[in-house]
């Protein structure tokens, strides 16, 4: 790694690629923070020397996980920020937007979870996928709102995030089902929603989230049962608006099966996508803090935020 990188821009980096840091917010938050700490730590002694280090750390975090766009919309954010001509006030700059950054991080979450929470009545069942902190800030909303809600929980293998969305749940005081991934079309019956996050929105309104999604979205729409996606603007690809299409993550096949075992039963190839794609046709609302949308209409959103499209958070301005 670029030896300008800070020792703490490098942990961060690391704990991204080993998820130890996961999700699309939460790994927002943490390079958001993380480029902070580069620019205080900084002892460049001239602006561009400076504006290099931080582009450094930028790359360095970007290279992580190429799948949830938050993590480069998030470098974009703070990296923007830096409009002054003296290496202190670029700190102050990014310091600023960073801390700017994570406030707003955090009241996007808040205000998206009273729009999810609007969708969900008194007495419903959902059905989750993954761990998504946007989704379960709807089911906080509507349980601060008096309404009674259950779940039913997808243990998402291979690396089983279910289970923290069901220990969250519980936290809430929402009764949990946990149920494995192949049971979900039988309990589907029992559910009013599907509710899932997102790791990136496609300017077509197509969504890409954690493998099994879309699945579980053609099923549930052959059921009746609506699917909602709970994902703050940070998760629109602006990319997307020109052309790119989504990098969808290959994860180590050790999460699946261990190398001695795989060669115990005759060394199948083994893949692993982290993500798939759920075309806009499967999704009924994107839950976002600007309001409900249906997915086909998410690009007169992104334009509204993004004009025709954005360079890569560390290109020179
Ligand atoms: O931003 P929030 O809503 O918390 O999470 C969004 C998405 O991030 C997760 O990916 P991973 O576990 O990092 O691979 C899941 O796919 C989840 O739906």
């Amino acid at each position: 790694m670029d030896e300008r990188v800070h020792p703490e821009v490098r942990r961060v980096a690391e704990d991204i690629d080993t998820m130890e840091v996961r999700g699309a917010a939460t790994i927002a938050d943490a390079v958001a923070r993380a480029l902070r700490t580069q620019a205080e730590e900084s002892d460049a002694t001239d602006p561009e020397t400076f504006r290099a280090e931080l582009r450094a750390a930028a790359r360095a975090l970007h290279e992580t996980r190429p799948t949830a766009v938050s993590l480069p919309n998030a470098l974009r954010y703070v990296l923007r920020g830096m409009s002054s001509t003296t290496v202190e006030g670029l700190q102050r700059d990014v310091v600023q937007s960073s801390e700017e950054f994570c406030q707003r991080l955090d009241r996007a979450q808040t205000d998206l979870g009273k729009v999810g929470a609007n969708r969900l009545r008194d007495g419903d069942v959902i059905m989750t996928h993954c761990h998504s902190t946007d989704a379960l800030a709807c089911v906080e909303a509507a349980v601060e709102q008096g309404k009674h809600i259950e779940a039913i929980v997808k243990e998402t293998r291979p690396r089983n995030q279910g289970h923290i969305t069901a220990e969250e749940l519980a936290d809430m005081g929402v009764p949990v089902t946990l149920i494995v991934d192949s049971a979900a079309r039988r309990y589907l019956n029992d559910v009013d929603h599907v509710l899932v996050g997102a790791d990136a929105v496609a300017a077509d309104g197509s969504v890409i989230n954690k493998i099994g999604t879309s699945g579980l979205a053609v099923n549930a729409r052959d059921r009746g049962t609506p699917i909602m996606v709970a994902s703050q603007t940070l998760k629109l690809h602006p990319g997307t608006l020109t052309g790119h299409t989504v990098d969808i993550e290959m994860r180590d096949t050790e999460e699946i099966i261990d190398e001695s075992r795989r060669e115990e039963i005759g060394s199948p190839k083994v893949v692993n996508p982290a993500f798939d794609v759920t075309p806009p046709r499967y999704v009924d609302a994107i839950v976002t803090e600007r309001g409900q949308f249906p997915p086909e209409s998410i690009v007169t959103l992104m334009r509204e935020l993004f004009g025709e499209g954005t360079s890569e958070p560390w290109a020179e301005p």
